[in-house]
């Protein structure tokens, strides 16, 4: 497979792949540029999209388009989205779509207003529970983030410099972390890019910017996380821990499991300030514990699914046991990796079902609902296990008095662990 790619590769140069740039709004006339074959072997592409890339060449000869497109404002949100985007002649404009329909008012209410000393923020002044929508918004545009090797064209400026009047104002009044740099636009886009990779029908990765979540501010153990529905072109942000009336909403502009010296070099370089929240300002024997957890949060997302589901009463023991220490380990770290929360609440609806614990099932099950909710923007089922746990296949399969009392003496442990608590 891999050594056809080559050969596809070699044979690019026998049929330049070329990139036009076309615009359908009436100010720009579209030029049209062939990417020679050997830029396109260079450009910093992954291996997944150079594939693709390649795959689509030998394809029916398309030639590749940066084409710009406003899909017109809806209900929910009265502005039109410019996108500018890799594309093929034949791939139908993306405002011929029907996209989910975009409900503003599915998500609470919030405000933006100056903080202390982190310029704007997002507070909200609804309460939510993890899972739950704390903001849902098309973006102002969409564009590229790689540029295919042509600097000419830099697809984020040319984008830009496409959108209307209003909208342009917008993102231009965004913060800009790097104010010395050549292009106003480009880092503006920089500092308030949000991932929206998947466009439907598109290669390559691309990047958003929003009037209102491009406001949030960042904190290494956030109240929420961003989603992009790329079916409802959204982006989304939900809660992982409870937000109150009036709280800034967080986010963590860096993966989740980043470590402490990751973190203080990124920030400052990408986004112009050092982070002082409370888990970087902790001792150093504690900073480094808490860069071990994030590590372990790993490891419990991608192992989630070789956990062993219990059937008895003994290895619904053996569960819990193992689950509360990545619960307080978790807690103790402040950490909120959704899929890692997923995996422990999983385990534990589970071995409350064996033990036939009714109140725990439901309650893990909402952590459950609520996890799995924050990055698919669906409860993956939990909710229905939370309603009825009794109507599970584990259901008292194991003897509830064998143990009564074994998880509230487990969960009594975590009474007294550290206080920053996602449940
Ligand atoms: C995406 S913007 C967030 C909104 C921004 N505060 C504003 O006024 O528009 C990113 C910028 O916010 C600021 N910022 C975000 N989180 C911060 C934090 N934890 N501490 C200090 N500044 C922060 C930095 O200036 C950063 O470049």
């Amino acid at each position: 497979m891999r050594r056809g790619v080559f050969r596809i590769n070699g044979g690019i140069s026998a049929r330049p792949l070329t990139l036009a740039v076309h615009d359908d709004s009436p100010t720009a006339p579209p030029p049209t540029v062939p990417i020679p074959a050997h830029l396109v072997q260079q450009v910093a592409l992954s291996r997944a999209e150079k594939t693709s890339l390649v795959t689509r060449a030998q394809q029916d000869n398309p030639a590749f388009t940066l084409r710009f497109e406003h899909i017109p404002g809806v209900d929910g949100s009265p502005h039109t989205v410019t996108v500018g985007l890799y594309t093929t002649e034949e791939q139908p404009p993306l405002c011929s779509r029907s996209w989910i329909p975009f409900d503003r008012n599915a998500a609470g209410r919030y405000e933006i207003r100056e903080t202390e000393c982190s310029g704007k923020g997002m507070f909200s002044l609804d309460s939510h529970a993890p899972g739950s929508l704390v903001a849902c918004e098309r973006p102002l545009v969409i564009s590229p983030t790689v540029d295919l090797g042509l600097a000419a064209l830099n697809p984020t400026e040319s984008t830009i410099a496409r959108m209307p009047t209003e909208t342009r104002s917008l993102l231009l009044a965004l913060h800009n972390s790097d104010p010395t740099a050549p292009s106003v636009e480009f880092s503006t886009a920089r500092t308030n890019g949000f991932d929206a990779t998947n466009v439907p029908g598109c290669i390559g990765q691309y990047h958003a910017v929003f009037d209102d979540i491009s406001r949030i501010n960042h904190c290494c153990s956030p109240n929420a996380v961003y989603r992009w529905n790329s079916e409802a072109l959204t982006g989304e942000i939900r809660a992982v821990r409870p937000i109150a009336p009036g709280d800034e909403v967080f986010i963590s502009y860096v993966s989740h499991c980043a470590p402490y010296e990751q973190r203080q070099e990124v920030l400052p370089r990408r986004y112009g300030f050092k982070c002082t929240c409370v888990i970087c300002s902790l001792p150093r024997t504690e900073r480094l514990a808490n860069d071990a957890a994030r590590q372990e949060a790993v490891v419990m997302s991608s192992a989630a699914a070789c956990r062993f589901t219990p059937t008895t009463t003994a290895s619904a023991v053996h569960a819990i046991k193992a689950a509360m220490r990545e619960v307080r380990m978790l807690r103790g770290a402040g950490m909120v990796e959704p899929y890692a929360w997923a995996a422990v609440s999983h385990s534990l609806v589970e071995a409350a079902c064996v033990l036939g614990d009714k109140a725990r099932a439901e309650r893990w099950a909402r952590v459950a609902a609520g996890a799995t909710r924050s990055v698919t923007g669906a409860d993956g089922g939990w909710d229905a296990v939370a309603a009825a746990p009794e109507r599970t296949e584990l259901w008292m399969l194991g003897q509830r008095s064998e143990c009564s009392g074994l998880f509230g003496w487990l969960e009594g442990g975590l009474e007294r662990t550290a206080v920053l608590l996602p449940v």
